[in-house]
């Protein structure tokens, strides 16, 4: 097959979920999201054995060749340029990219364990975004499944009270929640019942009126059922003739036993590619950002070593304790709820080495390379705490195990903080410092990489002993209020000579005008189209586990007593300690002072 080089290639048209792109003047169009733009998809086109007018891209889609009208195509054009496709069933391999979106096929997304808080909360909402903007296919259905009795006009109505349109686009709000609404349904069963799930098929296949199908089902249920939603679905209600493709919510067990255990177990029933492990923390746009940030900005990438960088911070602090989630909680604590899944995620985006190209192999491969390379945890590396109850201003905090779901006498703990080395020539003797907890002062995500110091500055001086004070610092602010920020040391303005430390600050709230998406939307949408790389590959899910595991089975065995911090306070002491055995201090602090 003929290949034509990305140099030949540009971008036409942009329109909600589609594109266009001229390869060697033609104009051929995908329906690939904007996001889905990247140089990834566009490397390497070829002619497309069944389609003369059309290509196939790198990764497996077929995109359909179009009139160029000089640079601009009409939405309409397009849109029927992709609708004329329709990929030969041989191409319904899984992560084949265009084969949902044809007048041929359809998806249909089941929400196993509708009932729940996270699928109200979150998953709901999330599908209600990509629909109104015209990101899910044409041809789609919701399912809930859960076995709360509940008729389809219920699920809508509890369904309707977490819909919102976002603050910039309310165009015809109520019109598209209620077209949504009316795409969603409901069957009630039991999720280890291949009867119920068989009965669920039934229906999917009366929705998907003789297309072919693509299934997705999202577990949103508790960990203990996972294994046997999948065994249901994958036996009784997979896609006869097009994808089907698992969601899996953390937690992904509770230490490498059970972790392996899991995956062996949903490996029975799937192939590793149509299991899609969700972590949301890498659905963020700060964290999607991290290596666009490292990558296509000279400045940074030249400094992102042990050379420059003096330590790096991963800091996660919620402002509310476990209210409502303390029996599942219980059972995990912080480091497994927060710290060996979204922080350690981070910080293997943030020290990766450049991967080979976009491509989630790729990046999964550089990812995992990092985690592989980290030094297992002992005690000494790690310290924790438990929020107690608190009165301030009248008002009484209640304490973790004031929780009626929680044991009286319960050690896990609602607060970590540790500190991970990467054994690699990169990283060698930068401390990676993680802090997690809840029921803290402040809700909040960041990044913060502090620099080494100036050698032989001119202007020590002017910043007396403090050497905290005079090196910079990368702050990336994943939540809230995204932003960007570094700090520099300048003078300030006048005919003395004194500096002080200021903010070259890029907030996002000012600099761009869109809503930012939510991670599940942009977790959804990546499962549905097929993209793997936010999510987790087993082999990282191993290496994450095998960093922890000693060390919490240590803490459980010892029972090491956390210490003790007030609800709404900066957390415990302890954690300044284990930050300054490595000659650090945590900014966030600073930066609170
Ligand atoms: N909620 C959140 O913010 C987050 C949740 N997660 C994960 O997502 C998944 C879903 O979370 P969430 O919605 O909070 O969970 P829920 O506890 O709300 O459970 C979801 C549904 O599962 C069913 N269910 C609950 N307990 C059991 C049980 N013991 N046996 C059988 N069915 C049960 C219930 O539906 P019914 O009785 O109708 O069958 C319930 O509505 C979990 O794995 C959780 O760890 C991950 C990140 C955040
Ligand atoms: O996975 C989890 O994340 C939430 C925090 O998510 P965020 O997007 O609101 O920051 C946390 O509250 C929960 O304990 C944990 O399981």
């Amino acid at each position: 097959m003929a290949t034509v080089p990305s140099s030949t290639l540009s971008k036409a048209h942009m329109n909600s979920c589609s594109i266009g792109f001229y390869c060697n003047k033609d104009l051929f169009f995908s329906s690939v999201s904007p996001k889905r733009f990247v140089p990834r998809k566009l490397t390497l086109c070829s002619n497309h054995n069944s389609y003369p007018n059309a290509v196939s891209m790198h990764d497996g889609s077929v995109v359909k060749k179009v009139n160029p009208i000089e640079n601009e195509v009409s939405a309409k054009k397009l849109k029927e340029a992709v609708l004329s496709v329709s990929p030969p069933l041989q191409e319904q391999k899984d992560g084949a990219g265009l084969d949902f979106n044809t007048e041929n096929s359809t998806v249909s997304i089941t929400i196993v364990g509708a009932s729940g808080d996270l699928a109200k909360k979150k998953i709901f909402p999330a599908l209600f975004a990509l629909y109104y903007e015209g990101c899910l296919p044409e041809h789609f259905s919701i399912f809930g499944y859960a076995r709360s009795k509940m008729t389809d006009a219920e699920l809508r109505v509890m369904v309707s009270r977490t819909l919102t349109c976002r603050i910039d686009k309310r165009e015809n709000c109520d019109e598209k929640m209620e077209q949504f609404l009316q795409r969603c349904f409901y069957h009630s069963g039991q999720y280890d019942s291949q009867e119920h799930f068989r009965d669920l098929d039934r229906k999917l296949k009366e929705h998907e009126a003789g297309r072919v199908s693509n299934r997705l089902f999202y577990l949103s249920i508790p960990p203990n059922i996972f294994v046997d939603a999948v065994k249901c679905a994958s036996v009784s209600a997979s896609a006869a003739n097009g994808w089907t493709r698992v969601i899996v919510e953390k937690p992904f067990g509770r230490d490498s036993e059970s972790s392996a255990a899991l995956t062996k177990s949903l490996k029975q029933y799937l192939d590793e590619d149509q299991i899609f492990r969700i972590d949301h923390y890498l659905g963020k746009e700060l964290v999607e950002n991290l290596s666009v940030l490292r990558f296509s900005n000279l400045i940074f990438e030249p400094l992102w070593s042990r050379q420059y960088i003096r330590n790096v911070q991963f800091i996660f602090s919620e402002n509310f304790g476990t209210e409502g989630r303390g029996g599942y909680f219980d059972n995990y604590g912080i480091v497994r709820d927060i710290m060996q899944n979204h922080l350690l995620q981070i910080l293997a985006l943030f020290a990766m080495e450049t991967p080979v190209s976009l491509d989630a192999e790729d990046i999964r491969n550089e990812k995992v390379k990092v985690l592989r390379s980290m030094r297992t945890l002992t005690l000494d590396d790690i310290v924790i705490g438990q929020y107690k109850g608190d009165t301030r201003g009248g008002v009484t905090y209640p304490g973790y195990i004031d929780d009626n779901t929680v044991p009286k006498d319960s050690l896990t703990p609602t607060f970590a903080a540790a500190a991970l080395f990467i054994d690699n020539p990169r990283w060698d003797g930068v401390p990676f410092l993680m802090k997690a907890g809840k029921a803290l002062h402040k809700r909040g995500a960041e990044i913060r990489v502090q620099f080494r110091h100036v050698p032989g500055n001119l202007y020590k001086k002017t910043f007396g002993t403090d050497l905290d004070q005079a090196t910079n610092e990368l702050v990336i602010r994943v939540q809230p209020d995204e932003a960007i920020y570094l700090k520099i040391n300048n003078k300030v303005p006048g005919l003395g000579m004194r500096l002080d430390r200021s903010n070259l600050n890029l907030l996002y709230a000012a600099r761009y005008s869109k809503e930012i998406p939510d991670a599940y939307e942009r977790l959804l949408l990546d499962a549905i189209e097929g993209e793997r790389r936010l999510f987790i590959r087993s082999d990282e899910l191993d290496a994450a586990w095998s960093l922890f595991t000693p060390v919490l089975k240590e803490i459980e065995e010892k029972k090491v007593t956390p210490e003790y911090y007030p609800y709404g306070s900066r957390g415990p002491v302890i954690a300044h300690y284990l930050a300054a055995r490595h000659k650090v201090r945590w900014g966030d602090i600073i930066e609170d002072e």
